[in-house]
């Protein structure tokens, strides 16, 4: 399989960094472009991948091809490479915001595409997308294509309207984790703890919390309550992530994230 990237920013960079990562392709087996020479050049560099700034390069000789610059470029972009694209080829895109219905008017008619939703923990093999695909695609290829998504982590069908769903509770969230990691480590360091220590201790607290959600199928507050001992010192940490909203916050932005896709 030939795998061709248009645009190869960050999201594009974890992606392909887990399937180097994990060995299902080589390094001749991918192309990429960006808008510059220098993002070209830093691409080469750090994924010793051919990347140019010619879009249609990227896609000419290409199973599938993904399409991974911001909403706001989409357009542009697939007036440049339209007239390369052949109908046997997948069209992944990982756009936030940009419906089926808009890429299949874009692309024209008779086009396999595939509207996903990925997040950059793709690049330690741990991420997650969420998968839609118009209904010129086959079976076996969304059965191809969510082999090479899980090659970087898990992948599923969703629903068009819960993709944006998606795009914040695993797309965006793991912009709130590092958050939460740095603020934990914050804390640590005010009490003494050497930093690099504090990050190593509070990013594989939520790293091993995760997986218990995952591993024992419990309910998060059941596995709260297990860490909160009676009079103990969890429950006063929990009474202040309280008082100050935190629940709250956290479902809101989530439910930001979901309003701003809607606007793209
Ligand atoms: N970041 C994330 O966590 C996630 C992002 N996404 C989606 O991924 C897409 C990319 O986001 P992200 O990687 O964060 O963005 P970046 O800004 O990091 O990367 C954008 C890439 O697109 C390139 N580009 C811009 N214009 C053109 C053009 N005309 N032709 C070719 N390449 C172009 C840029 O090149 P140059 O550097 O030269 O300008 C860059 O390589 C978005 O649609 C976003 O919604 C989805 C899920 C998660
Ligand atoms: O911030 C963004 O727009 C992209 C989409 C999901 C995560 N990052």
């Amino acid at each position: 399989m030939k795998i061709g990237f248009v645009g190869c920013g960050n999201m594009a960079t974890a992606i392909i960094g887990g399937i180097l990562e994990k060995g299902i392709l080589k390094k001749e087996d991918i192309k990429a472009s960006t808008k510059t020479e220098n993002s070209a050049k830093k691409v080469q560099e750090t994924l010793g991948i051919e990347c140019t700034t010619d879009n249609k390069k990227a896609v000419q000789d290409a199973d599938v091809i993904f399409l991974a610059v911001k909403p706001q470029f989409c357009e542009e972009v697939i007036q440049e490479i339209k007239s390369e694209i052949k109908s046997e080829q997948v069209i992944i895109s990982i756009a936030a915001g940009k419906k089926l219905e808009w890429l299949e008017a874009q692309f024209g008619a008779g086009h396999k595409i595939i509207r996903t939703m990925p997040n950059t923990p793709a690049l330690v093999g741990e991420g997650i997308t969420g998968v839609c695909p118009n209904k010129e695609v086959t079976e076996r290829e969304l059965e191809d294509a969510l082999v090479l998504l899980r090659s970087f982590g898990r992948a599923d069908t969703v629903t068009e309207k819960i993709l944006d769903v998606v795009g914040a509770v695993s797309g965006s969230s793991p912009a709130f984790v590092f958050m939460f990691i740095e603020a934990m480590a914050d804390g640590a360091v005010a009490e003494g703890m050497p930093r690099k220590q504090a990050y190593e201790f509070a990013a594989q607290a939520v790293y091993g919390s995760a997986k218990m959600v995952l591993e024992t199928g419990m309910h998060p507050g059941e596995l709260k309550d297990m860490v909160c001992s009676p009079a103990g010192t969890t429950i006063e940490g929990v009474g202040v992530l309280e008082e100050r909203g935190m629940r709250s916050a956290v479902s809101e932005s989530i439910r930001a994230c979901v309003k701003k896709t809607k606007q793209l």
